[in-house]
């Protein structure tokens, strides 16, 4: 269902009372968010905050048991991600007995959107040997084939769960850097869930903080930062909020 004309821009991500239930108890308790296009989202918060379920459900890997999720307008419908989102999950999985051109073959296939040229540009600027059997990679050149799998796919919104987390800390810059380039030259939205709050900053200009399923803080980091407080500080800061409240209760 693409939503009304008269509600102004159609957000990449607008969720209303979304929630993901097990029996446990709710991975995310009902969650109303907006994120804006254009943005890099920075989406942080503590071991079992909800962050990976809130992914699950923007690409509607998930179904809410609460409320509705929209994309683009648009209701995932539990049958793959919406065109214009790529996904870029934890495990990074990839193909081990596939060449890297084979992989790139494969986004071909699988994504109507592919863009192949922009696809093989962005492994050889990563000097990823093309020819290459992924799984002799190391972990940060399987990274950069998984990021050119996704952005090959010339996406709206991208998707990323802890993306750096194999990486060396130059790697991470190299990464990083390649990556917001991209987003900021071809305008796509980025939601980028990391624990390392250092290398959020000057690259995430808006912020969801996640705590017990719950949202703690959401928006624009230069308004919820007014004061210029570091995002890690001012995440940090929140976060032992949190955990001092729970303590005391
Ligand atoms: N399939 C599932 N069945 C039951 N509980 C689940 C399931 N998936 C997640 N959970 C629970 O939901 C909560 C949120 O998990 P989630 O993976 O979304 O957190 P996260 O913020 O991504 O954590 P991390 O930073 O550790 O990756 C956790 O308490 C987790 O145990």
């Amino acid at each position: 269902m693409t939503m009304p004309s008269h509600a102004g821009p159609v957000l990449p991500v607008l969720a209303e009372g979304a929630g993901k239930r097990y029996r446990r108890g709710w991975a995310l308790g009902p969650t109303s968010l907006a994120i804006p296009g254009n943005r890099v989202v920075a989406l942080v918060g503590p071991n079992g905050a909800g962050k990976s379920t809130l992914m699950g459900l923007i690409t509607g890997l998930l179904r809410p048991t609460a409320g509705s999720i929209a994309v683009f307008g648009d209701r995932p419908n539990g049958r793959g991600l919406h065109p214009a989102v790529s996904y870029l999950a934890q495990q990074k999985p990839l193909y081990a007995q596939l060449t890297v051109a084979e992989t790139l073959t494969f986004g071909a296939r699988t994504n109507p959107t592919w863009d192949q040229r922009y696809a093989s540009y962005l492994i050889e600027q990563a000097g990823v040997p093309i020819t290459a059997k992924v799984g002799t990679l190391s972990g940060g050149q399987r990274t950069r084939v998984a990021l050119a799998l996704a952005l090959g796919k010339r996406p709206r919104l991208l998707l990323l769960d802890e993306p750096l987390a194999d990486l060396d800390p130059l790697a991470r810059e190299a990464v990083l850097g390649a990556l917001m380039t991209e987003a900021k030259s071809q305008g796509i939205t980025v939601v980028l869930s990391s624990h390392v709050l250092a290398e959020l900053e000057g690259v995430c200009d808006h912020l969801v903080l996640l705590h017990r399923g719950q949202i703690l803080l959401a928006g624009g980091v230069n308004l919820l930062s007014a004061n210029g407080t570091p995002l890690g500080e001012l995440v940090l800061h929140h976060m032992r909020a949190a955990a001092a409240q729970e303590t005391a209760a």
